[in-house]
């Protein structure tokens, strides 16, 4: 079972992501990721899938031309747990 992180875990992981934001609503990560092109944010989202699937921890994501939004909250949780924050620093090293 996955435990949904506290505040003080939250806020240590928020510090040490950086470019990630807090949706307190969904208590879930988002970033928001720009590319040259639909050709190049698509590719990333094909590296982003095999990831998640691997690691069977899913984003929510939309996709519009070169922009790829992604929130990551574990549903199983109820809330963010460490599978996000892990699943955020994977996805950071596959921009
Ligand atoms: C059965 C399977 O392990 C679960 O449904 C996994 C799959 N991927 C998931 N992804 C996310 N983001 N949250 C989950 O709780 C989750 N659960």
């Amino acid at each position: 079972m996955v435990e949904q992180l506290d505040e003080a875990q939250r806020a240590a992981a928020l510090d040490r992501l950086g470019e990630w934001d807090y949706d307190e609503a969904r208590d879930a990560l988002t970033r928001r990721f720009l590319f040259a092109d639909f050709s190049e944010a698509f590719a990333f989202m094909t590296r982003v899938a095999l990831a998640a699937e691997k690691a069977d921890h899913h984003p929510e994501w939309s996709n519009v031309w070169n922009r790829v939004d992604i929130l990551l909250t574990t549903h199983d949780a109820g809330g963010l747990s460490q599978r996000d924050v892990d699943l955020a620093r994977t996805i950071d090293a596959l921009a």
